[in-house]
């Protein structure tokens, strides 16, 4: 297309082009006879035109026998019937209709492009080409400038006009320089690199040349030709070796033109003042312009801009009030419990809403204020059910009876407040040491005005007092890694909650799996507690020992979910030998009232005793005063006067506790939340949202390094990948296999990210159980975990992996170059990265079992695979199933991804001998069925994933992450 000749054999005399008379007569010169051929063989062609068979094929605007001549016209003009104009001669009035510039070679207007048939064919089929003004190039574009050099203008006076033809096929730049109507010197300009871009705003094309091949024209003036000015440049001329640029900003008429060499004469490069350009385009083709993809993007931009505007002024916001409550609590007096509660409960029932089955049947009893009181009973009988309703705990049953906090009905709320309850199971945070588990529960529930030397001090009391001194720099473990023992994790379990000194202590099997002498130690430790007065403790307990037994003022002894016994703990071996059931001599009491509670015989015996009824008095009577006794407890009769008066007023529960309410059939059936007044009141922290967020990120930063295998698989595997990737489609050209490869290695990469983001299910169902007990146990709200959850899992294992890949596949692929394009592909790996970690967790959050998560994620993510674009043309699905791609954040990754590589670039290649160039714009429309334009679209839609997501993380861990038993 680009080269137009004075082909044809050699003929002598006759001229290969028509030959337009030198301006201003313009009228035409006669053809000579019997001139000898011109021998390009032997004398070359100028203005870089070949020689074929001893005739010039010369470039778009040149003729004559060596290419020397104006050839005027147009491109669309077949070469031999270009009108040549004599040296000195001007195209002026000379170019066809629509065209203009020095040698006509630029077009003017769309018509003059439809003027004549295209030099080639549209890829879309019936298009009509258009006049493109913009200095892109797409196939090869002319321009012709006024040079403005006073430097030059001082030694060789008159107007200079450079005549530029820019080959992008070729890569390559001819370029001739006139002083009036005379050609001084051209250049021919070799393997260059062009690149529009936009920079501060402005798009703009530039062409880097290394090579620089200059020929001066002698004679001319500057080329010392022509006698007259002292200077003869065509010495430097000749020698001129490059490196060059050409850079055109669009929309302008100014371009400039930098030359190393000249750059002492010139340092800011030569101005090109009025410059003329134009090619003859099929739109679809100019649809690939940079210009035109950036006026679809400022939309993009603009939204983009204002969603990350709106979170920042957000965040502003959040942490000026988060920071304003902070220090109100930290200045908030204080003071911490310095005395126990008692509990009493009336008629507590349970039964399960899915089958009716009732698990308590009424049960009443009461723990005196600084007492102990066992519960016990075999496996079944329903114990555990009974602490988690004292303890406030959410239950998914009916609850009913009433239960009263020194003596007064309370909402659950403050019964929860006022209990620290250790589970029947140890859940704890396995890579923290014993004093840093301690301390996280301390520094979140005393006080936040607390100073933090009084914190530790609390801290290593609690520690002491539990004897967990020797181990509280050990590590915790689990089962994978091995840490302190059993026993140990038991005390850690109640120091924890122990540290809050609360009023009353309930403990399910706090000795379950330990030996009989760490039970031992444990039950001594918890009933010290009590007998200094600050707490109450009520606990389960499956078969003490019987120096254990003795240890406890009451006991409630639980067969079948109804109370078998309650009452002092060493009237209970009268109590059923009134009934007739005698523990043998030498048998441990606590194990008889097991067998006797495992016994529906014995159990129906000890209920249907008909002594008398001054035996029934006595025993009645005599419970009920041990019951009253009990209010004082067996340590509260040795305690003080002012605790006994105490415990003494708390009238309510003296009168409460009969012989009558532990029947199986309680009498009460109102629900203990119906009963409860003000339901709605909230839980009540005592740190502040930033003090709990900052103790939380410091215990998840400590589990990232200690637990390192998951940081560092990610980063291992996002470098090894990121190598493998990069040697895979090392140095992808830009042809049709490399086109492919290119899109091959795009995809690839999202689906690398896409399935390891998995491993977010893994990393949360981890931490999920831990923040359930906490959130239950009254640690923190949910917005404080999810936040450090999100910044923990996100940041090292999601952005940072997905940047190092980034990095190290890029260049050795040899994707674009330019430097936005680079910064914009890890904007799209990190944000999609970030959805599809963000959907994982959302799903781990959302389903309980984490096989199912799994399973569930595995599917999603393959589907979403299938619909992203890469392995079927959004256009040829089915119209049922179109939707789904909509769903799919592999599309709008790999559309931004794709549309950032390839939107602006061409794909060269030659299939047969023939050869092509097309926009990568079209392969996206056709090939994909791809937005252009939809770079920004892809974006926003990427960003509204990932709050969608987090909401919906949000949403799940506030609403379904509860504790339920
Ligand atoms: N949500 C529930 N769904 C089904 N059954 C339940 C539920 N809650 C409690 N139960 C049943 O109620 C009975 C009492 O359970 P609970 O855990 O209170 O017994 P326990 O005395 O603490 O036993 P163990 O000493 O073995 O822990 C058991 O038979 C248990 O299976």
């Amino acid at each position: 297309q680009s080269t137009g000749s004075a082909t044809g054999t050699p003929t002598f005399g006759v001229p290969s082009s028509t030959t337009v008379a030198a301006a201003p007569t313009s009228t035409s010169t006669p053809p000579p006879t019997c001139v000898p051929a011109f021998d390009c063989s032997l004398k070359g062609c100028q203005n870089s035109g070949s020689c074929v068979n001893k005739v010039c094929n010369c470039r778009p605007g040149f003729g004559g026998p060596d290419c020397s001549e104006l050839s005027c016209g147009s491109p669309l003009t077949d070469p031999s019937q270009r009108p040549a104009v004599a040296p000195g001669g001007s195209c002026a009035n000379a170019c066809d209709a629509g065209f203009g510039g020095f040698n006509c070679n630029t077009c003017e207007t769309n018509a003059g492009c439809q003027s004549k048939p295209p030099s080639r064919t549209s890829v879309l089929g019936n298009e009509e080409m258009v006049c493109n003004k913009q200095p892109e190039v797409f196939y090869e574009s002319f321009m012709s400038c006024a040079v403005k050099a006073e430097l030059l203008e001082s030694f060789f006076p008159g107007n200079y006009t450079l005549t530029v033809d820019l080959d992008y096929i070729n890569k390559t730049v001819e370029a001739q320089l006139w002083l009036g109507q005379s050609e001084q010197f051209y250049c021919s300009i070799p393997n260059c690199t062009v690149a529009t871009t936009q920079q501060n705003g402005v798009v703009q094309t530039k062409w880097d040349c290394p090579v620089l091949n200059c020929t001066c024209i002698n004679p001319t003036v500057m080329c010392g030709g022509i006698p007259g000015p002292p200077v003869n440049l065509g010495n430097t001329i000749d020698a001129l070796k490059g490196p060059f640029s050409l850079t055109c900003p669009h929309n302008s008429t100014n371009c400039q033109f930098f030359i190393n060499d000249l750059a002492g004469f010139f340092p800011q490069g030569l101005q090109m003042e009025d410059c003329d350009m134009g090619e003859c385009v099929f739109p679809s083709e100019e649809n690939s312009s940079v210009s035109t993809v950036t006026n679809k993007m400022a939309t993009g931009i603009i939204v983009c801009l204002a969603i990350i505007g709106a979170l920042i002024l957000f965040l502003i916001i959040a942490c000026s009030v988060a920071k304003r409550n902070q220090l109100i609590l930290s200045r908030t007096p204080y003071t911490l419990n310095a005395e126990a509660a008692s509990l009493e409960f009336r008629n507590v029932g349970y039964t399960l809403n899915k089958d009716g089955l009732q698990i308590l049947k009424g049960i009443s009893g009461a723990a005196p204020a600084g007492g102990v009181l066992a519960v016990m009973g075999p496996s079944g009988a329903g114990k555990s059910t009974l602490v988690d309703i004292l303890a406030g705990k959410r239950k998914d049953g009916k609850v009913t009876g009433h239960i009263l906090l020194n003596g007064k009905q309370v909402h659950e709320s403050e019964i929860r407040r006022a209990v620290g309850f250790v589970d029947q199971e140890d859940t704890l945070p396995p890579t923290q040491t014993v004093y840093e588990a301690v301390l996280f529960s301390a520094m979140l529930r005393l006080p936040e005005a607390m100073p933090i030397y009084r914190v530790h001090e609390r801290v290593a009391e609690v520690i002491e007092i539990l004897g967990l001194t020797h181990c509280k720099d050990r590590r915790i473990g689990n089962v994978t890694t091995r840490g302190i023992s059993g026993g140990e994790k038991r005390r850690v379990s109640i120091a924890l909650e122990l540290i809050t000194r609360p009023p009353i202590l309930i403990l399910d099997e706090p000795t379950s799996g330990l030996d009989s002498y760490s039970a031992h130690m444990v039950v001594q430790q918890l009933c010290n507690l009590a007998a200094s007065k600050t707490t109450t403790i009520i606990l389960t307990i499956h078969q003490p020992r019987s120096d254990i037994f003795y240890m406890f003022d009451q006991t409630l002894v639980v067969s079948k979910g109804s109370a078998l016994y309650f009452g002092p703990t060493d009237s209970a071996a009268d109590y059923f030998q009134r009934r007739g059931l005698v523990c043998p001599n030498n048998y441990n009491i606590a194990d008889y009232l097991l067998d006797i509670a495992m016994d529906q015989e014995l159990v129906a015996k000890a209920r249907s005793f008909e002594g008398t009824e001054e035996e029934k008095t006595g025993v009645t009577s005599g419970h009920q005063t041990h019951v009253s006794g009990h209010i004082v407890s067996r340590r509260g009769a040795n305690a003080n006067a002012s605790e006994i008066t105490r415990t003494s007023d708390d009238r309510s529960l003296e009168t409460s506790i009969r012989m009558d309410d532990m029947g199986s059939s309680g009498s009460s059936t109102v629900s203990l939340s119906e009963a409860t007044p003000d339901k709605k009141q909230k839980t009540v922290y005592p740190t502040s949202f930033l003090t709990q967020l900052h103790v939380i990120m410091k215990r998840n930063f400590q589990t990232l390094i200690r637990d390192k295998s998951l940081l560092v698989l990610h980063l291992a595997v996002s470098i090894v990948l990121g190598v493998f990737i990069g040697g895979l489609y090392f140095h992808v050209p830009m042809n049709l296999a490399g086109f492919q490869n290119r899109a091959g290695s795009l995809f690839f990469m999202l689906a690398l990210l896409g399935f390891s983001s998995i491993s977010a299910l893994g990393a949360f169902t981890d931490t999920r159980t831990l923040f359930i007990k906490e959130r239950s146990n009254g640690y923190y709200p949910p917005m404080p975990f999810i936040i450090s959850t999100l910044l923990f899992d996100l940041i090292p294992l999601r952005i940072v992996p997905s940047i190092l890949m980034g990095c190290i596949s890029y260049f050795m692929i040899g994707l674009s170059p330019v430097v936005v394009t680079f910064f914009k592909f890890l904007l799209i790996l990190v944000l999609f990265n970030m959805a599809t970690a963000l959907f994982c967790l959302v799903i781990a959050a959302a389903v309980r079992t984490s096989g199912v998560a799994s399973l569930a994620s595995s599917i999603v993510m393959l589907f979403m695979m299938l619909f992203g674009g890469f392995m079927i043309n959004s256009g040829n699905i089915p119209a049922a199933l179109t939707w789904i791609q909509y769903l799919s954040m592999f599309k709008y990754g790999f559309e931004a991804l794709a549309v950032n590589e390839v939107a602006t670039s061409k794909l060269i290649d030659n299939i047969q001998g023939v050869a092509f160039n097309v926009p990568g714009s079209l392969i996206l429309q056709k090939l994909f069925g791809f937005d252009l334009g939809g770079f920004w679209k892809n974006m926003i839609i990427l960003i509204v994933f990932n709050v969608l997501f987090v909401a919906l993380f949000w949403g799940f861990v506030s609403l379904r992450l509860k504790e339920r038993k």
